[in-house]
This record gives structure tokens, C-alpha cells and sequence, in this order.
């Protein structure tokens, strides 16, 4: 069953609920994070991430954003620590973005819009693969980072130079050799709360853990993000913007700081 859902004034994220009911379900992501609200929490452990950028494989215009996949059959690039328990594989990573700088991120910050925001997607090994574990109330961990506009990033620009070669829908090219964590900040204090997919299936499998420092990204560099295009190489062309969630419903979530 092709499932058309977008980010337009027709599929986009309000239409979502229609065709996938955990739209409005309990543990709906993204949210905004009040960091007022969010208690610190000793007993959070430290996160301990370990990235090989040898299992880094191939980039992807999926449609609705682009992601860099990774070899997940051996545990060479993992997260673990931090509220989570076992160990979570990495998959992919990939972006969500504005058509301008005053908005793109898809967690908020007391209610502040970040440009984009950089997902990590983990799944957890007690399960025998990421399809398994994306429909387990503990499958999956997310790692989100905030990108900001200020000085370019040049770890960033050897993603941002492959963009050229995916710009439609469905291309995808070799991307050997990237390592997650030169585009992860220096602090590792995070947020964490239990969510979802935030986008279409929405399944509610996700530990979000949320850094609270951004990375930065130009905003020329911000640019090269809206060179993508939704479409693919036979339709009217249609730019990559705006592919973001707004916050939903916290429904009595607690989040939790590992800082004080
Ligand atoms: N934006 S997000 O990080 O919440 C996020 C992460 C992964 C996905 N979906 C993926 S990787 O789907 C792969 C296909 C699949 C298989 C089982 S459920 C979905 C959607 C949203
Ligand atoms: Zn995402």
C-alpha cells in the first residue's frame, strides 16, 4: 500500500492521523521541552557512544529527507549508557529542516525553533533487527542534536557536498568512510523522554535522548539543505522544505535532564 504522506498543505503532518491513528496517540513525538519542567535525574547514566566509520555505507534522498546508512549487523557503532538499558545499533542518520532559519528543528526548546535537527536512529539488540524492534515499546533510541546557524561546519560540508548527487527522490550514492561523531557537540548533557516516530508509521518505540548543546551549521550551508527536492526527476519539481513535525501533546510525559 503506497502511503502518499508528505509535509504539504495536503498530506502533511495535520492529514498524517488518517491514514495512521497513532497520530494521536499517547507517547507522540516530537515535543517541546521545557527545561523548567524537566527534572534532573542522578540515576541517569552517562551516554556512551562508539561510532566506526567503517560501517558507514550510502546516502539517500528517501523523499522526505535525506540519511546516511550504516551497517548494523555487528555491534561496531552503538549507544548505550544513558537511560538506556542493552545496547542500540546505529542505522542511519538524517535531518530535519525550515525553509528559513527561524524554524526547521522538530523538538523545541521552551518553545525555540532551532534551523534543523540531526537524528540518530538506534535499535535495540535484544530485538533481531531494526523492523522488529521499530514496533517494541523499547526498540528503538533516537539521538537529536540541534544545529544552529553560525560559523559553517566543515564536518558537516562532506555531508552537505554529497547533496548533489541525491538531489531527487530515490537517488542515493556511496558514502563510505563518515564518522557520526564528528557532528555530535562536546557535551553530551541530554533530556530524555518516551516517544515515537515522528514521522508516518509514528510507531511509539522511541527513547528520545535530546543534547542540549547544538552544533553549528552556516547559513549558506543551511541553503544547501533546500537544494533537495521532495520530487523525483520526472514530476514538477517540488523543493525539500519544511520537513519537520510540530511539537504534540506531552499527555502527562515526564522528561528528564541528565544535568543539573
Ligand atoms: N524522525 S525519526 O528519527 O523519529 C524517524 C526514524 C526512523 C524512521 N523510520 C524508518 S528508519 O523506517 C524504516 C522502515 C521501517 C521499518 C519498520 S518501521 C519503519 C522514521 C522516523
Ligand atoms: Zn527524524
Amino acid at each position: 500500500m503506497s502511503h502518499d504522506w508528505g509535509y504539504g498543505p495536503h498530506n502533511g503532518p495535520d492529514k498524517w492521523g488518517k491514514k495512521f491513528p497513532l497520530a494521536s496517540g499517547s507517547r507522540q513525538s516530537p515535543i517541546d521541552i521545557v527545561p523548567g519542567q524537566a527534572g534532573y535525574d542522578p540515576a541517569l547514566k552517562p551516554l556512551v557512544i562508539k561510532y566506526d566509520p567503517k560501517t558507514s555505507r550510502g546516502i539517500l534522498n528517501n523523499g522526505h529527507s535525506f540519511q546516511v546508512d550504516f551497517a548494523d549487523d555487528t555491534d561496531s557503532s552503538t549507544l548505550t549508557g544513558g537511560p538506556l538499558s542493552g545496547t542500540h545499533r546505529l542505522r542511519q542518520f538524517h535531518f530535519h529542516w525550515g525553509s528559513s532559519d527561524d524554524r526547521g528543528s522538530e523538538h523545541t526548546v521552551g518553545g525555540k525553533k532551532y534551523p534543523c535537527e540531526l537524528h540518530l536512529v538506534h535499535w535495540n539488540t535484544k530485538y533481531p533487527s531494526f523492523a522488529e524492534a521499530a514496533s517494541k515499546p523499547d526498540g528503538l533510541a533516537v539521538l537529536g542534536v540541534f544545529l544552529k546557524v553560525g560559523v559553517a561546519n566543515p564536518h558537516l560540508q562532506k555531508v552537505l557536498d554529497a547533496l548533489d548527487s541525491i538531489k531527487y527522490k530515490g537517488m542515493q550514492t556511496t558514502f563510505p568512510g563518515f564518522d557520526p561523531k564528528v557532528i555530535i557537540p562536546s557535551s553530551l548533557d541530554y533530556w530524555t523522554y518516551e516517544g515515537s516516530l515522528t514521522t508516518p508509521p509514528l510507531l511509539e518505540s522511541v527513547t528520545w535522548i535530546v543534547l542540549k548543546q547544538p552544533i553549528c551549521v552556516s547559513s549558506e550551508q543551511m541553503a544547501k539543505f533546500r537544494r533537495l527536492l521532495f520530487s523525483t526527476e520526472g514530476e514538477p519539481p517540488c523543493h525539500m522544505l519544511n520537513n519537520y513535525r510540530p511539537p504534540q501533546p506531552l499527555k502527562g510525559r515526564k522528561v528528564r535532564a541528565s544535568f543539573k
